[in-house]
Parts: C-alpha cells; structure tokens; sequence
C-alpha cells in the first residue's frame, strides 16, 4: 500500500469532506470484558458483542465507505449482509475482508507490518514486557502468522478462545491513539493503563507501515519529563499524558489542546512549544475542563457541525441554563457551579507571553468561525439534550455532543439522544436513520455528494456503554480542505 504519489495524510480542519481514516471494528477483546474489569477498562458495563457489531458498528462500516471508498460498497449490500455470507466483509482475516486504503482498518495495517521479520520480533518482545507474559507464550506468539498474530495482539485471545493476556477494549476509540495536524502525526500518551497497548501498536504502525512512508520525519513523540521516573506516582504535576480526544484542529493555523482528566498541562505546555518550534501551526487555544469521568476529553462536550454551527454542552454556556422549575433569582446569583468552570487561554506563536483568554465556550468557537474559518453567516450552538435539564447532562454521557463530519454540516450521531436531535431538528437540520439512509443510497435515490446539513443516526445501545461517540471511533487522517 505505498502511496508516495498520493497525499496520505493532512488535516487541516474538523469539517472539511473526510478522504481517508484509520478505524478499528469491535473485537472479541470486547467481549470478555468481565463486570469486576469493565471500569478498570473503561467500560461502564459490559456489552452484548453481537448486537454491537451487527446492528450497530456495521452501519457505521458501510456509511464511511459510502463516502470514502463507494465502489467497495455500492450495489452489493444486499450480498454483503445475506446470512451466508457470515459478515465475512467486515473481519480483517477473511479474504472478502473489504480492504479499503481509505476507511482503513489497523488490524490490517497491523498485519502487513507483522509480515516483517524483524518488527515481528520487536513487536512480540515489547507486547510480552509490557503485559508479563512467560517465555513460551512469547515462543507461542512467534510461530502465527501476521494475521492470526495480529488478531491475537489485540483481542488478547489465542485461537482456542484463551485469553493470553487482557484485551484492550478501547482501541475502537482510534482518536485517542494519535492525531493528524496538517501533515504531521502526533502520537499520544494513554493516562490509563488499560490503553497503553494501543499506544504501543499506533507507534509501530505509524513508524512502520508503508502507508506513512514518506511521512515518517513527520511523527511527533512528546518525550517525558527529564525524571519523570522519579517523581510521585500520585497526582505529580509533570507527568505528560495525551489522548487525542483532547486535540483538534479547527484550521490549519490553530489547534485546540484540551487539559482534562487525560491530557496533562505538561503535555499540553510540551505541545504548544513543540508545534510553534516546528512552525506547525500558529495558534494554540489550551482549554481546560474540569477533571471528571463524564467530560473525559474536550470532545465529549463539543464538536464542530460545520464551519458556523457547533454541538456543545450547555453546562459551559455563556448563558445560564434552563433548569426547569428552579428559581431565576437563585439560579443567576448562584452562577455556574464550581465544578463545571473552565479555563481558555489562547497563545499565538509570535507573542506566547501575551496570551488572549476566552469568557466561555462559545465565544472561543464563535471567534474560530467568524475568525479563523471567514464565516460570515450567524454562528449557532446546538445544544445536547436541547439545553433542558435533565436531558443535557443525560445525553452528553452518551455521547450526544460527540459527532463526526464526514462533510461540512453532515454529521454522524448516537440515535438515542432525543432531545439533541430535537434541537438539530429545530436548527434546520434533517435527521435520517442508518439504514433509511444506506436504503437510498443502494436505491440511488441520493449519495453522499448530495446531502447537506444532515444528522445521521446509528443504532447505539451497546457502542454508547463503551464510553465513546463516533468522534471518538475515528482518526481522520486526510480532509480536504474547507477554504
Ligand atoms: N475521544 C474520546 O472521548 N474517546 C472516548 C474513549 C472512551 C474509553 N472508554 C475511555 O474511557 O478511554
């Protein structure tokens, strides 16, 4: 797969048509979750595998290849769904796998660098030290093949359905193992234990693959700090995590860094002086949200829509929120609560010791559209659960402010966000099901070049207890541009 001809990697914003992204489709790792495990792993519960993967992430599958990749896909939805052909389409070691170099699966990728030799020994040696496996499942491990070994790194289950090792559950989450800003490729640094395997196979693959060949001087490591292994093992201030759920490109120029329960200042201070050394970018707005499970990155309280239209939770509005039935005067007087405020702290690279700060959440995003993106048109805020409580805090805990675009204004959403899609609706945008919307692509009623200001619903009842939106479940690594 090597495309030195080809632009593989760029982008430059949040919203500009999705060309190309890396992805990974449950796997059985996720169900052996145990409930005594789940919150070590990240999960809240424990999911049913096969609704999640039939009724749910496939959908998912088949719109982005709508997309990206259509002659993969289209006209043979019927054949690839039939019964008998045992969703062979959709598993990375059948031959019917759909290999797309644009909806890009890692467990291929990881496969194709395990053909290697000598990164098959490395790869094998740094996975048995990280997860303390004996010798002769070391020796075990050598004797697969690529894609047997590659299945097996990552479910941490060996053929006769052993589990050699735990599975690593979140690596459907792709967004948190790297991001892509511009041309460059900035690796993360998991701050849970349970991701630091994902971390580990990003590196191989990015530092590896064909695919990112010629970009190779272009991947970013945020080194720890000088001692760090010396330091606390609590609550020390210099320890440098980074998940990518915390970063976003808004425009070429500016990129947005969240400090959260995953992203450490220190790694959001070793960023910001990284990127202008390197001229990458000339803006960086660090955002810092209170350390909680629920807001686990910036993305889990807003996304952009398109370049004048935001999804975002209300808690950190300018304005105050609409909680029924509560007393105005109490509620002006009280103010936010303590908890629920955040920090936004914009640096320029020509004058970083004079930085601008931002009131509130909104008026940094409306500065990016009308600043940064040029947009003239008014800009508007969506609300999750349409502001009203108690539905906001509800659906922002499954997810509803963490949308993907796959073009300007055309955004894919969890289906059981009622009142957020309530307020798309009344913002002017249509709202289509999945499988209503494949149905008339299959039939050519519609394509993806025709649609605008859309919300797309996906089936979501085992994907949302993993904690994650499609936001999250995706690692954009080409857009186009919007200007
Ligand atoms: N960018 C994101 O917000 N990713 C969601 C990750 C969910 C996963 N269960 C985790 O807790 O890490």
């Amino acid at each position: 797969m090597s495309r030195k001809d080809k632009k593989i990697v760029q982008v430059t914003s949040e919203v500009g048509r999705l060309r190309r992204l890396l992805v990974h489709s449950p796997d059985s790792g996720l169900g052996k979750v145990v409930p005594s495990k789940a919150q070590d792993w990240l999960f809240e519960d424990i999911v049913h595998l096969e609704t999640m993967r039939k009724k749910e992430y496939d959908h998912y599958t088949k719109i982005l290849l709508y997309f990206l990749d259509p002659e993969k896909i289209r006209g043979r939805l019927h054949q690839i769904d039939a019964p008998e052909s045992n969703r062979d389409f959709y598993k990375p070691e059948k031959k019917d796998f759909y290999k797309s170099d644009k909806v890009v699966e890692l467990e291929w990728l990881l496969a194709d660098i395990l053909e290697d030799q000598e990164i098959k020994l490395k790869l094998i040696a740094s996975v048995c030290a990280v997860e303390g496996c004996s010798y002769a499942t070391q020796n075990e491990l050598l004797a697969l093949s690529p894609v047997k070994l590659s299945k097996v790194i990552i479910s941490g289950t060996i053929e006769d359905d052993r589990l050699i090792f735990p599975p690593i559950p979140n690596f459907i989450f792709t967004r948190d193992i790297g991001i892509v800003i511009n041309e460059y490729v900035l690796l993360n640094k998991p701050a849970k234990t349970a991701r630091l395997r994902e971390a580990l196979l990003a590196k191989y693959i990015f530092f590896n693959h064909p695919l990112f060949e010629a970009y190779h001087d272009n991947i970013l490591e945020i080194p720890d700090t000088a001692h760090h292994f010396l330091l606390p093992r609590d609550g020390d201030e210099k320890k440098v995590t980074l998940e990518g759920g915390d970063v976003m490109v808004v425009h070429k120029d500016h990129l947005l860094i969240g400090i959260s329960e995953r992203t450490t200042m220190e790694a959001a201070r070793q960023v910001v002086n990284m990127l202008f050394a390197k001229n990458i970018v000339k803006k960086i707005t660090v955002i810092k949200i209170p350390r909680r499970r629920d807001y686990m990155h910036i993305d889990t309280i807003f996304t952009q829509v398109k370049r004048n239209v935001w999804v975002m939770l209300g808690a950190f509005s300018k304005k105050v929120m609409k909680h029924e039935g509560a007393d105005p005067v109490e509620r002006i007087l009280e103010g936010p609560k303590k908890e629920d405020k955040i920090k936004i702290i914009q640096f320029r690279k020509k004058d970083p010791e004079n930085p601008v700060f931002f009131d509130n959440l909104e008026e940094l995003l409306t500065d990016i559209s009308q600043n940064d993106l040029e947009c003239n048109q008014k800009v508007r805020f969506i609300y999750s659960g349409n502001n009203k409580f108690p539905f906001d805090t509800r659906e922002q805990w499954t997810d509803s402010c963490n949308l993907l675009a796959l073009k300007e204004g055309v955004v894919l959403g969890y289906d059981r966000n009622d009142k957020t899609v309530e307020a798309f609706r009344e913002a002017g945008f249509s709202v289509v099901h999945v499988k209503d919307l494949l149905d008339q692509f299959e039939k050519e009623e519609t394509t993806p070049d025709e649609l605008e200001n859309t919300l797309i619903l996906i089936p979501s009842a085992e994907l949302s207890r993993a904690r994650g939106g499609f936001h999250c479940m995706s690692m954009p690594l080409l857009r186009e541009d919007i200007d």
